[in-house]
């Protein structure tokens, strides 16, 4: 399966106490929500969002969008009882926080495999520690990984680092390690939720390393980060006009052909067709 055929321009997470917030995220046009129990929930509502969140995933109304549930460590007083408790409603994916190593994965998906329900749920995997970023490319294939989010609020506590800049590095080790396995790779959150300008900076940044899409914490981010990780009308009029002149060139014995001045070749053509395909997933989307 091509996990990265659907896209995930904006996830958007939402306190799983926030019963308002859980209503009003089944209008909102949102690729994927992470329902999270772990850091937007304070401890002594753990256990009432846990609840929450379970009745809320079985009464759905989300539609198409990827639903994803961040569950508290398993180091945690409340882990093992959010991942029982949500496994078994059989959710499309669970998300586990503060990932060290491949072992953590494998002991959750070992669990998983012991209730029916979760046959099918895969696991993401919070990239924010530096152990976690060192080990990306053992947890990008562990079993059931399915996709990574970059939690670059935990990494610069963990690294004592000031600016965006000084976790390039970081990022980009987790894409590549993504890329390498075939899964899906979204960048961290912007705090600053009012400031428009700069989430769309960042945004752009993202969508220049690589990243499928941005984690959101505001409905007010959502149509910044769809329009900044959706294909422009020019790169899809450009996808076409590669994919034609060199289905032309081939027709005419050649592997190369120019489009605006510059080479154009299979892997092009590769790429080409996935922004179409990205575009079209987008359509779909929008129209269901
Ligand atoms: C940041 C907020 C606390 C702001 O909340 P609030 O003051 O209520 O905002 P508004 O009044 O502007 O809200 C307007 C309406 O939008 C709804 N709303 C707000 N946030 C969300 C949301 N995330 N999802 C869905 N709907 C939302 C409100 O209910 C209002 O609706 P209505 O009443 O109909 O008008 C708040 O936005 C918030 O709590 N955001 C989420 C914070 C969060 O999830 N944090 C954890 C993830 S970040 C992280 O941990 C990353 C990682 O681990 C790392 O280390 O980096
Ligand atoms: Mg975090």
């Amino acid at each position: 399966m091509d996990l990265r055929a659907r896209p995930y321009r904006s996830v958007l997470y939402i306190p799983g106490s926030r019963d308002r917030a859980l209503d009003k995220a089944r209008d909102l046009p949102v690729d994927a929500i992470i329902f999270d129990l772990e850091d937007a929930v304070a401890a002594d509502e753990k256990v009432n969002a846990r609840a929450l969140l379970a009745t809320r995933l079985a009464e759905g109304g989300y539609g198409g969008r990827a639903q994803i549930v961040r569950i508290n460590g398993m180091d945690t007083p409340w882990g093992a009882d959010d991942l029982d408790a949500i496994a078994a409603i059989g959710p499309e994916a669970i998300l586990l926080p503060k990932v060290g190593s491949v072992e953590d994965v494998a002991a959750v998906a070992a669990r998983l495999d012991a209730i029916p329900a979760a046959r099918a749920t895969r696991l993401w995997a919070m990239m924010e520690t530096p152990a976690g970023i060192l080990n990306a490319a053992a947890i990008a294939r562990a079993p059931r990984m399915a996709g990574f989010v970059m939690g670059t609020n935990d990494l610069a506590k963990e690294l004592g680092s000031r600016t965006r800049a000084a976790m390039h590095t970081a990022l980009q080790h987790c894409l590549l390690a993504a890329r390498a396995a075939g899964i899906v790779c979204v960048d961290g959150v912007y705090n600053a939720f009012k400031d428009e300008e700069g989430l769309a900076a960042e945004c752009a940044e993202g969508r220049d390393f690589g990243f499928d899409g941005k984690t959101l914490i505001h409905p007010a981010q959502v149509a910044i980060a769809n329009a900044a990780f959706a294909p422009s009308p020019e790169e899809i009029a450009l996808a076409r006009r590669q994919i034609a002149a060199y289905e032309e060139a081939k027709a005419q014995g050649q592997g190369v052909a120019v489009v605006d001045g510059k080479i154009v070749e299979n892997l092009h053509v590769d790429t080409a067709r996935a922004t179409l395909a990205k575009a079209d997933a987008i359509a779909e989307g929008e129209a269901a």
